[in-house]
Parts: structure tokens; C-alpha cells; sequence
């Protein structure tokens, strides 16, 4: 296994600095024998998102870190969870735990999951490949973005024991889809993710201010080298490259047919991620979608839309258990994931979390904000009297303003 922490005993230096090349931080403190000062003193997703800010550069940062325009959906992602307040019940037998679910049949040890986040090699050397990794050593699934920095098959060679989801967008060019399609069912993906929310691109304002383009020595793993055009990501207009790239490559005129396209087109189940609406969610059942990923793209498309949380449970309503639903957006503890159980998500994914794990400590990063939410998690089942997660019920949640009409 390749790990990106180099460890030298540079007495007097004080913990991570920027790596000379400028590919990530690099841990100069602690010798390689003892745990990394990383681990110890880095114990909730908070302080590792404190580190990454310090360490990131610029451009990589502002991208991992921005949501929308004034970004109000971005800060309500995270307030919404807050309004929802845990019952616990006691004298319930909490000696033995288990988090064990499943997700479209397959067995994962915690309910919680990586979700596609482009371009992780800024954050790390080994970039989605070291993420993938710390997945399957916890023993959850792992989703490679279209807009990865390594490839599909890369990853199915890097981190084959890991269960593996695949985000698809949908290009203009259908064979170019077709061919990423048919890639990862070669490769062992189980799962395609469309992507729905972004038949444009949403206005991040830092990366307008930034200018944002990949560094050079990276490129979009999915297409070929060479590629001007998929593979890198320029800026010609001045502004953004990742809009200037997704006006010249995805296709917005997607309507509910190319769903029908793409469920010809493949055996693996599909999964809509980006519905926040009841409306769509149905919709999406009726196209044959075997998941429903309730999400807000991270608050990263239309500020002004609802916290993930909420629309959660609009959603769960009218799928009436037809199908299973995850949710992504502002989780980042124990307790987070729990509230969304509790309002009945199969699934909770997690995008910047471990982005900040991956700056911070490539793949032990990674896996530690997987061990840390697992911890919390198992903490707050402990303490709210749930041994399963099918013991986590919608009357364990109750929202504020519950307490305020009594
Ligand atoms: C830096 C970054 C890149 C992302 N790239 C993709 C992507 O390529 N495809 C996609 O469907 N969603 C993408 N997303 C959205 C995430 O899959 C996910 O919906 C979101 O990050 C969840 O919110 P969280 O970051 O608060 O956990 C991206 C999000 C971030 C922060
Ligand atoms: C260069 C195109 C990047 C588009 C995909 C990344 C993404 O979804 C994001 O939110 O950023």
C-alpha cells in the first residue's frame, strides 16, 4: 500500500507542511514507528477541516470548500441537522452494537459511504485511489466521480475488495457515455450514479475569482491523455475552467428519457443522485431508478434550494419504501448520521469530510474520518438505546420547534 505521509525527524519543524512540489502536505514530525501526531491529535471531522484549510492551496481549496453564489444552502446544509434533536430511550440492552446495513443487496459495515467528489489529487498524491482504499478497509462503498483524477480501472486495480459505485454525466457525445458505461460494468462497479442536478454548472465565486484550471501535472484519468478537451480542465474565457468545461461537454437537454437510455444501455442498478423533490423522486421510480440520492451537489448548484435533511423526508414519504434512499449534504458527525437514519436514509455520503482527510493525511486521513464517524455513530447509539440500526426509528428524532409549541 502507498502512503503519501513521508516521515522524516526534522527536529524543530512543527507538523505539516506543504510539500515541496505542491502536491499535498507532507507529515514532518513524528518517526514513522510511533502513530502519526496526525491521528492523535486530529479527532473529530471539524479539526481535520481546520487543518486542510491551513495546508490546501488556494485553488484546490476554494474548489473543495464552496458551494453556491452567497453560499445560504451551504450553512442551512449543516443548521438543518442541527434543528433536529435526538430522543434517546435507556434500560434498552446496548451491550452488543452492530451498524451492519445493506445497500442495493450488498452487506456494508456501517451505513455511511464516500461520495463523488472530482478531482481528489489535489488534495493527495494517490488522490481517489487512496480514498478508495479507506472505504473498503472500513468496509463501506466508495463513488469515483466521472471527473476523477484516476480511472476506473485504476481503481477497480487499486482497491478491488472495495464495493464501488460509479457517478455518471451524462456527455453530448453518447458514445463518449457509452464507452464510461460499459468501462465500469467491465471493471466491477455494482452501481451507476446519474447525476441530475447539473445540466449547468453552479456559480462558485471563488473559483471565478481563482480563475480555477487543474494543475498541470493532473488531468481527468476517465479520458485520454492528450485529450485537450476531456481531459483537462482550462480556462480560455478567463473565468472558471469547470464551467467553461461543463458548457462545452455535458449535455443539458437531459430529460427523463435519457434515464430510459441509460437503463437499456446497462445491467448495474441505477441510482438518481441530486432529487429534492417528492415530484422527482416519483418520477425517477417510474423510470426504473433502483436508489434515490437525496442531495443539494453539496450546495455547490442553485443557493436557495432546501438543506438535504429536509427534503429528506418529503422524499421518504412518497417513495413509501419502493426504493432505497441515501442523502448527502453537511453531515460531518455521529450524530448527523444518526438524525438521518432516524428520518429514514438507508445511506449517508460524505464528500468534503473526507476531501479534509485526504489533505491532511492521504489514505490514514481518510480512513480516520471514517473510523472517527464510525465511533461517534456507535457512541450515539449507545447513549439513545439503539444495538441495530433497525432500532434507529423515526421516533428517536424530533425537530426543534417541537419543544417551542408545548
Ligand atoms: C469538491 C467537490 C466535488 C464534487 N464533485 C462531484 C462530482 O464529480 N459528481 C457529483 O455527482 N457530485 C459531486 N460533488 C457533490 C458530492 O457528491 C456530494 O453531493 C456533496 O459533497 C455532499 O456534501 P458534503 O460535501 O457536505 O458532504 C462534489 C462535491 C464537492 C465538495
Ligand atoms: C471540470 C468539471 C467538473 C464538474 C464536476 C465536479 C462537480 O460536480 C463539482 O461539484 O465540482
Amino acid at each position: 500500500m502507498r502512503s503519501h505521509i513521508r516521515c522524516e525527524l526534522t527536529a524543530g519543524q512543527s507538523g505539516l507542511t506543504q510539500s515541496p512540489r505542491g502536491l499535498g502536505p507532507l507529515l514532518t514530525r513524528e518517526p514513522c514507528s510511533k502513530k502519526s501526531a496526525m491521528s492523535s491529535s486530529l479527532v473529530c471531522v471539524q479539526d481535520y477541516e481546520e487543518q486542510a484549510t491551513k495546508i490546501l492551496p488556494r485553488n484546490a481549496l476554494d474548489y473543495y470548500r464552496s458551494g453556491a453564489t452567497r453560499e445560504i444552502t451551504l450553512q442551512e446544509n449543516k443548521d438543518a441537522i442541527k434543528r433536529w434533536y435526538i430522543r434517546p430511550r435507556f434500560l434498552r440492552d446496548v451491550s452488543k452494537r452492530s451498524m451492519q446495513t445493506t445497500v442495493l443487496g450488498h452487506t456494508v459495515n456501517v451505513p455511511f459511504g464516500v461520495a463523488p467528489t472530482a478531482m481528489q489529487r489535489m488534495a493527495t498524491p494517490d488522490g481517489e485511489s487512496a480514498n478508495a482504499r479507506a472505504a473498503g478497509k472500513i468496509g463501506t462503498v466508495f463513488t469515483l466521480s466521472t471527473i476523477a483524477t484516476t480511472s476506473i480501472e485504476e481503481i477497480a486495480s487499486e482497491a478491488p475488495d472495495t464495493l464501488r459505485f460509479f457517478q455518471l454525466y451524462i456527455y453530448k457525445d453518447r458514445a463518449v457515455t457509452a464507452s464510461l458505461v460499459k468501462r465500469a460494468e467491465a471493471a466491477g462497479f455494482s452501481a451507476l450514479v446519474l447525476t441530475v442536478d447539473a445540466p449547468h454548472f453552479g456559480i462558485r465565486l471563488a473559483d471565478l475569482r481563482n480563475k480555477f484550471t487543474l494543475p498541470p501535472h493532473l488531468g481527468m484519468a476517465n479520458f485520454q491523455t492528450g485529450d485537450e478537451k476531456s481531459n483537462r480542465v482550462n480556462t480560455s474565457a478567463g473565468g472558471s475552467g469547470i464551467n467553461e468545461y461543463v458548457k462545452s461537454l455535458f449535455d443539458p437537454s437531459l430529460t427523463w428519457d435519457d434515464v430510459a437510455w441509460l437503463k437499456r444501455l446497462t445491467h448495474l442498478p441505477i441510482v438518481l443522485k441530486g432529487i429534492l423533490t417528492a415530484e422527482d423522486a416519483l418520477l425517477g421510480l417510474k423510470a426504473g431508478a433502483t436508489g434515490i440520492w437525496v442531495s443539494n451537489h453539496g450546495a455547490r448548484q442553485v443557493d436557495g434550494v432546501p438543506p438535504s435533511i429536509e427534503a429528506l423526508s418529503e422524499i421518504i414519504k412518497a417513495v413509501d419504501g419502493r426504493c432505497e434512499v441515501y442523502v448527502d449534504g453537511g453531515f460531518s458527525e455521529g450524530t448527523d448520521i444518526f438524525k438521518a437514519l432516524a428520518l429514514g436514509a438507508r445511506m449517508v455520503f460524505l464528500g468534503r469530510p473526507l476531501l479534509w482527510g485526504l489533505a491532511c493525511g492521504g489514505e490514514e486521513g481518510a480512513l480516520n474520518i471514517l473510523n472517527i464517524l464510525k465511533g461517534e455513530l456507535d457512541s450515539t447509539m449507545a447513549l439513545s438505546g439503539c444495538a441495530s440500526i433497525n432500532d434507529i426509528t423515526k421516533d428517536m428524532v424530533i425537530r426543534k420547534d417541537h419543544y417551542s409549541r408545548l
